[in-house]
């Protein structure tokens, strides 16, 4: 197809999610002279409660959400021959905009391993620090070290109280998990294991989410520099030889059904950063021709750079949720009457509501403080990075043997699991998935092998972790009962059998005992329901070219000019925690390397003369921006 409208900027960003935004909003408050253009498939979120107001945050997981994007996997042999889907954020802000926000940093021995294992100078513990520290305005307690006090982005508990839930959570691990402790802060790297009331991304004051358009780019008024295009889909880069020159798109027919699809160029005088995400990114390079040539060969596109691994080594983290019922007038998420929040009226909850305890296995304008401890929070309140004790490893058995001691047991600070409850319950709300028809195409189905359940020990460790939560759950005042559709139905005379009605038991009640034939049919429930974190990463590894991988430290791609990925994509390996910490500082790395390269390239006229940081002071309604 011809194209039909050409624009040239300086440096394009393709894919306006969370480490997009970062990137554009710091370029922009630096170089005012700079035409600076993000490129976004979905929506702006400029002061809409929907992404503002945290406990909104399920919001997104309804069937008719337009706000997240699924994709069907492969069928699994792990998984039963089930097809599992993965599902990413697709609005301005991407993540950022509606994910948990549970605050959660990686372990130090995790980017230890970027530097030193995958050999990336520059991206050790030590040199991101100081990173972690600038983004943050830390609002749960003054004073340490580890944590940054003037940065664009909040992070409180958003509620002096606990919830109810979270507060009987906590009581139950003091009482019956005697072995561990508790901590002021569950983050500062170096430990784990300690129970905690849990932090987030939100902002004590108002009671707002902190995403990264709010902060990084609605905020800009003064950036007639910034082009922010929205509803449209990057379909690829485009080439002089070998340098990058620019970006072809369309518009996003799912957001602008029966749009004209004819493509538009944009021209990137410096440079194209692609942030499209870990299922974005790489799709964007295989479509420019960078990937597997002989792969690229057979949808017919000539291969710019043969680049193997590009959309290889697909990282997330497992998930399974426990649902159970709480007692009449228990408060809970689902019972937040949000129509009452926009009119500013009171809000009672009177009736008790499903619940789950969750785990995760690692590997407009209306200000919301009045009603800060139900709207603006995440729900989220209480939960532990969890390692296990010597006993607890043998309970979780032999399988897990052999992934523990190659990856957990000489770094005590990571942990196996998070575990922790959310008063409301996700498994409910599934997505529809979006599928669509062709190879070349930028809304072809992408083709993704999750490999769930890929090692032995992902099954015993999810069990032991079902285990777990059952009896935290059962030891709580608010219980009465298991929602039994989602729990492994076990037979009616076992002992372990789940009830849809009972008491909650004492809390030094013995532990339920499961026979190995109730073991089978919990791993059966887990190949049935395992599903990921939203956690994806490593699809764009950074790391040597001798291993095969896409980008270097720099984040350049290999073979290639004026072309960087900088998104979780580029996570040479997982991390011991909830992923967006560890994308917000990939992008301020991205940001910091890039002004370096700018300015050895470019007059000192198109520099700001204030200090690049202003983007920080700025409170995220000061102003609003034109979009095309
Ligand atoms: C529902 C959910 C809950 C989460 N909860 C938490 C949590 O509580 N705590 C935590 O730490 N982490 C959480 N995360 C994870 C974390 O938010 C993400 O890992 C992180 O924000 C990802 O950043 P990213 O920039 O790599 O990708 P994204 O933020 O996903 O950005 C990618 C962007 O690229 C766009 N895009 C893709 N393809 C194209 C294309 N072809 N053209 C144009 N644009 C394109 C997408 O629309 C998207 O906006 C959650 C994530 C989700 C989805």
């Amino acid at each position: 197809m011809a194209n039909d409208a050409t624009t040239e900027v300086d440096i394009i960003i393709a894919g306006g999610g969370t480490c997009g935004c970062v990137i554009a909003g710091r370029l922009a408050a630096s170089y005012p002279s700079l035409r600076i253009m993000v490129i976004e498939a979905g929506s702006s979120t400029y002061n809409n409660p929907a992404f503002t107001q945290p406990a909104r945050l399920h919001e997104h997981l309804r069937p008719d959400s337009t706000t997240m994007k699924v994709i069907v996997c492969r069928e699994s042999e792990a998984l039963d021959g089930r097809a599992s889907v993965v599902s990413y954020a697709q609005c301005l802000g991407g993540a950022s905009s509606l994910n948990f926000m549970m605050y959660t940093r990686p372990a130090a021995s995790d980017l230890y391993d970027w530097e030193t294992v995958h050999r990336n100078p520059g991206w050790g513990f030590r040199d991101l620090l100081p990173i972690f520290r600038e983004l943050e305005t830390y609002q749960v307690s003054p004073g340490k070290e580890i944590h940054g006090y003037d940065g664009p982005l909040r992070v409180s508990l958003s509620s002096v109280e606990s919830t109810p839930l979270s507060a009987e959570f906590l009581t139950v691990a003091a009482q019956y998990d005697k072995g561990r402790t508790f901590t002021d802060d569950p983050n500062n790297f170096h430990e784990c294991n300690s129970y905690a009331r849990w932090p987030k991304w939100i902002d004590a004051e108002t009671g707002r989410r902190s995403d990264v358009p709010h902060y990084y780019i609605y905020n800009q008024v003064y950036s007639s520099n910034l082009i922010i295009k929205t509803e449209s889909l990057v379909k690829r880069v485009i080439f002089d030889g070998n340098r990058a020159i620019g970006v072809e798109y369309i518009l996003n027919n799912r957001s602008n059904p029966g749009a004209p699809q004819s493509v538009r160029t944009a021209l990137a005088r410096h440079m194209a950063v692609v942030t499209a995400g870990a299922f974005g990114s790489p799709a964007i390079l295989k479509r420019s021709g960078i990937g597997s040539a002989r792969f690229l060969q057979t949808l017919g596109i000539p291969t710019i750079a043969d680049l193997p691994a590009v959309g290889e080594d697909y990282q997330d983290h497992h998930a399974i949720v426990v649902p159970f019922y709480a007692k009449d007038g228990t408060e809970t998420l689902d019972r937040v009457d949000f129509d009452k929040a926009q009119s500013k009226a009171g809000c009672t909850m009177d009736e008790g509501r499903l619940w789950s305890v969750w785990l995760e296995v690692c590997l407009n304008d209306l200000s919301y403080t009045e009603y800060n401890y139900q709207y603006g929070n995440s729900w989220i309140d209480a939960g532990i990075k969890l390692r296990p004790s010597p006993n607890e490893l043998k309970d979780i058995g032999p399988d897990f043997k052999e992934r523990w001691s190659q990856y957990f047991a000489a770094a005590p600070d990571k942990s196996i699991l998070w575990f922790g409850l959310l008063p409301f319950n996700p498994s409910r709300q599934q997505l529809n998935p979006v599928d669509s028809n062709s190879a070349e195409d930028v809304y072809a189905p992408q083709d993704i092998n999750p490999n769930f359940l890929g090692d032995k020990g992902d099954p015993a460790l999810l069990r032991w972790s079902y285990k777990r939560s059952r009896e935290f759950a059962r030891r709580m005042p608010s219980y009465t009962g298991e929602t039994l559709d989602q729990h492994p139905a076990f037979s009616t005379n076992c002992q372990a059998r789940c009830q849809a009605e009972a008491l909650p038991v004492n809390v030094a009640a013995p532990d339920l005992q499961y026979t190995p034939e109730d073991d089978e049919i919990i791993d059966s429930w887990i190949r049935a329901t395992v599903a990921a974190t939203w956690h994806p990463l490593g699809t764009c590894a950074m790391k040597s070219r001798d291993d095969g991988r896409v980008v270097d430290p720099r984040m350049n791609v290999y073979g290639i000019k004026g072309l960087k990925v900088a998104d979780l994509s580029i996570a040479p390996e997982n991390v011991s925690a909830n992923t967006y910490s560890t994308a917000l500082v990939i992008a301020e790395k991205a940001a910091e390397l890039i002004m370096q390269e700018l300015d050895a390239s470019i007059s000192d006229n198109d520099k700001c003369e204030s200090s690049p940081t202003d983007v920080r002071a700025r409170s995220p309604t000061e102003g609003g921006l034109c979009f095309l």
